[in-house]
């Protein structure tokens, strides 16, 4: 497989977040995640993103890498409480700090990708406003949205405007295993729908000041298997579908939720004002994908959504999840054909055993998970699939949120002890793939 096997246009990437990878806390207010991560016992070893990968100072040199490797585009995160103290008023330091990124981007030919939020929401819209919880968020959102397109959006024509909401929604406010930590069932859906609404009060501001641009959402997206047979264990898998896959999805191409999900959430309160989906569903220009598995789910009537996760047969990443290829195609061909709407695989990737010797990072299963994922992308856009990129998580080993420095994701080394950068194997593969050869 070459790379001329895939359309001319065709943009290979790679992807990063702020709070992921910046550190730089020094110029910029705090976030849920300064918090969060700073509570004892909820990242592992105690990690933090205060210094991270030192992004902040050393952005020159990490697009020079990217300039090194080859890469199209870039997609990477704005931190909303550096270009915005607490979230509410403009900082121009912060703000230069992202007009200086992009322009080196474009000085070096990498398209710039912009997520809006990746999950740093100021501290002082969560202590005081309620965060995600109180409806007026979609207009700090709107605001802050509409700051960033007016500052950016004359060089930057490629918009997203959330970062996997089912994260934000399921595991901060749900799970708790996520900022800012609330296992709150009826929580996590007020927040899911709120961040939708933010999503579409975004999309309404875009249009008005990037006529020219392009803006969509990515969501993780997981391709969901019933353990058996029994019709118990498909109907809960289909529901799981509904409610990690359909609930970000559906909303916004069909303006409401997945109907069997809905019905199935009885004790669940969904007062929702009707206009509420006028406002999300407005229209996208493409759907970013997240793409890591599978989920394997059996029935589970002691859970409050009546399922539970089967451990997969299949070899796992160092996350514990299942490398599953055909799940990406599966997904691509299910979404292409059901919301009609060009897709960006906007992450893809794995955690491996990635150890340091002798200035070298030997990760072979990263080359194969890469080269299998690939040929799945491939094989769709063969079958009718309008996908138009597709970005590697991530660019550099970073802060992985509650696995804290445990996981490396990165086509980069980064020692964080002396923040050096080291290309593993699978960053020269990358190289060598963009060059056709
Ligand atoms: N875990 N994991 C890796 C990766 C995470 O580092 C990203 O921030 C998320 O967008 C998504 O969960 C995927």
């Amino acid at each position: 497989m070459k790379r001329t096997d895939f359309p001319k246009e065709f943009k290979f990437g790679t992807a990063t977040a702020s709070y992921q990878i910046e550190g730089g806390i020094e110029d910029r207010s705090p976030s849920i995640w300064d918090e969060f991560s700073h509570t004892p016992g909820k990242t592992k070893n105690g990690d933090n993103g205060d210094v991270a990968c030192d992004h902040y100072h050393r952005y020159e040199e990490d697009i020079e890498i990217m300039k090194d490797i080859g890469v199209d585009a870039y997609r990477f995160s704005i931190s909303w409480p550096r270009v915005m103290t607490d979230g509410i008023k403009p900082n121009e330091k912060g703000i230069d700090f992202y007009q200086k990124l992009v322009d080196k981007l474009l000085e070096n030919n990498i398209t710039p990708f912009i997520t809006l939020y990746h999950w740093d929401l100021p501290l002082y819209l969560y202590k005081e406003k309620n965060g995600w919880l109180n409806p007026d968020i979609a207009n700090y959102f709107q605001d802050y949205a509409s700051l960033m397109f007016n500052k950016l959006g004359d060089r930057v024509k490629h918009w997203i405007t959330l970062n996997e909401p089912w994260c934000s929604a399921f595991l901060g406010y749900f799970v708790g295993e996520h900022a800012p930590g609330h296992k709150d069932f009826q929580e996590s859906f007020y927040v899911a729908h709120n961040l939708l609404r933010s999503h579409g009060k975004a999309v309404i501001a875009f249009r008005d000041i990037v006529k020219d641009g392009k803006i969509g959402i990515t969501n993780v997206v997981t391709k969901v298997e019933s353990l058996s047979n029994d019709e118990k264990d498909i109907q809960a898998a289909k529901l799981v579908d509904q409610y990690i896959n359909g609930w970000y999805h559906d909303p916004i191409v069909y303006g409401k939720y997945p109907e069997e999900a809905v019905n199935s959430l009885k004790n669940i309160k969904l007062d929702i004002p009707e206009n509420d989906f006028d406002i999300i569903s407005q229209t996208i220009d493409f759907f970013g994908v997240n793409y890591y598995s599978r989920q394997v789910i059996s029935y589970d009537e002691n859970h409050p959504l009546k399922f539970k996760h089967a451990e997969g047969p299949l070899p796992k990443t160092e996350m514990g999840w299942e490398i599953y290829p055909k799940g990406l195609y599966d997904k691509l061909v299910e979404f292409n054909n059901k919301y009609k709407l060009p897709l960006y695989i906007t992450e893809n990737g794995m955690a491996g055993p990635d150890k340091l010797e002798n200035e070298q990072i030997h990760d072979d299963y990263r080359i194969n998970y890469i080269k299998d994922h690939f040929k799945s992308t491939l094989d769709a856009i063969k079958d009718g699939v309008d996908l138009r990129g597709y970005f590697i998580w991530s660019l550099m080993d970073n802060f992985e949120w509650a696995h804290g420095y445990s996981k490396r994701f990165g086509l980069v080394y980064v020692d964080y002890n002396t923040q050096k950068r080291y290309l593993k194997d699978s960053a020269l593969w990358y190289k060598n793939f963009l060059l056709n050869k």
